[in-house]
């Protein structure tokens, strides 16, 4: 079968939808087999991703035209992916994607397979039919389906933030993620003109300082990127490594490091410091390694395989002038990045996440020293792994008080959390602490 970008599209959700393969994992892997041209390469990621992100809205819109039961496997993501097109991407007439989905169900149907009809009857239908939405009165159920977010995330962001400014988080968390890079501290100016140069168009970031925001993607296929001038990493994410003043000679720990973005901006206030990077994950230290030695810092950085749970057996109370806890978490802010997430999270994973960040800080914060300083982050926006993280973690360590802190262009009183409307970014929390003088 000739593989074309539409039938890696559709090979792809088949498996991600059907058989909860890892959309990255399995779109990467139908790519390298398949050659495609850069355009072609685009169009099929466009697909996947797009149609993963708008599954609840897309599912919706079949409702009442689906009168049979869709047997074979491909029929139900094929006609999701049409839907998509016709509704999200203006450049594709409507014509051109009846015309492609008739001749995807006659390559994945079956010998003597009716599912093209199938196809066709139903696109036609919904073509002639447009949207459906939910009544608005049912605020939940209408915002769900409309941005195509699961039902308890909808409610707990209305709970957190009021309705309007959850329309506003929902719609901007299905725009396109920014294409952020941060440069090395080393050489920035000229960076900075090399990329210019190059035709990525930088603008500073609004929230880091060492930030920049280019006009499209392809940065890591780059001279600039291969010899470390640059790394990719979200704005709001650069702003925690911005949150510690460094002095340059500290001993660090970064106990949740892989795969290693924070480790090597810390190492790279680190003239004649060190920073220990642990991972519970041996394998994800690699990265660590990879991106130490390409942003030429790797002799300031070491590795350890451990459970952040365990630091206090492998190292000495007072040991760090600097912790950072970049802890495991739901990934709530990176719902723009990682369209499975708002699927595959549930409410329960906040509570028991919030248990493994607490741990982890119990384990690490005796290791700090006095006038050390304990930065603790997530890309969530949740309460349960940010806010009651901090109040609980104060509340069982009186020795530790919250510190203020200036992060890129922002200020704060000791926790910050960004959430993913405000500069659209990532969204993030930040807190600082320090141990009581
Ligand atoms: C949010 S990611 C860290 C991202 C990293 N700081 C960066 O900037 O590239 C969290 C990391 O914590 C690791 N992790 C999860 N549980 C852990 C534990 N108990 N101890 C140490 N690391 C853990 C995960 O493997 C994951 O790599």
């Amino acid at each position: 079968m000739t593989k074309t970008a539409r039938s890696i599209a559709l090979e792809t959700l088949m498996s991600v939808l059907q058989n909860k393969s890892y959309s990255n994992l399995s779109l990467n892997n139908n790519l390298r087999q398949a050659k495609l041209s850069v355009a072609d390469q685009n169009l099929a990621t466009n697909l996947v991703y797009g149609t993963i992100q708008y599954k609840i809205y897309l599912k919706y819109q079949l409702k009442g035209l689906v009168k049979t039961k869709l047997t074979e496997n491909y029929l139900e993501p094929l006609l999701l992916m049409s839907i998509y097109q016709i509704q999200f991407l203006d450049k594709i007439p409507t014509r051109a994607v009846l015309d492609e989905a008739n001749k995807l169900a006659k390559k994945f149907g079956k010998h003597h397979s009716a599912g093209y009809r199938i196809v066709n009857g139903i696109l036609r239908a919904f073509v002639r039919r447009g949207e459906v939405l939910p009544n608005k009165k049912d605020e939940v159920e209408y915002l769900s389906v409309k941005e195509s977010f699961p039902k308890w995330l909808v409610e707990y962001f209305i709970k957190n933030w009021g309705l309007k400014k959850t329309e506003k988080m929902l719609i901007s968390l299905n725009q396109p993620a920014k294409n952020s890079v941060r440069l090395a501290l080393k050489d920035q100016k000229q960076t900075f003109f090399q990329l210019k140069k190059l035709g990525f168009n930088p603008e500073p970031s609004a929230l880091a300082s060492d930030s920049v925001i280019l006009s499209h993607g392809g940065i890591v296929d780059t001279s600039l990127f291969k010899e470390g001038k640059l790394t990719v990493q979200d704005e709001a994410a650069s702003l925690v490594v911005e949150a510690f003043d460094f002095k340059g000679d500290e001993e660090v720990l970064d106990a949740c490091s892989a795969p290693g973005g924070k480790t090597v901006q810390i190492a790279e206030h680190l003239p004649t410091g060190h920073v220990t990077a642990l991972d519970i994950h041996k394998k994800k230290l690699n990265l660590v390694h990879q991106n130490a030695e390409r942003m030429d810092v790797a002799d300031k950085v070491s590795t350890k395989a451990i459970d952040a749970r365990k630091a206090d057996e492998c190292f000495s109370k007072g040991e760090f002038a600097k912790i950072l806890v970049d802890a495991p978490c739901s990934g709530l802010g990176l719902l723009r990045r990682k369209p499975e997430i708002r699927y595959s999270k549930t409410k329960q994973d906040l509570v028991n996440l919030q248990k493994i960040q607490l741990d982890i800080l119990e384990h690490v914060s005796g290791l700090l020293a006095q006038n050390g300083e304990l930065v603790y982050s997530t890309c969530s926006i949740s309460i349960q792994e940010n806010e009651e993280v901090v109040e609980k973690f104060l509340k069982s360590h009186p020795n530790f008080e919250l510190s203020k802190f200036k992060a890129g262009n922002l200020t704060s009183n000791g926790m910050l959390k960004i959430l993913p409307d405000s500069y659209g970014s990532d969204g993030f929390f930040i807190a600082k602490f320090k141990l009581r003088g």
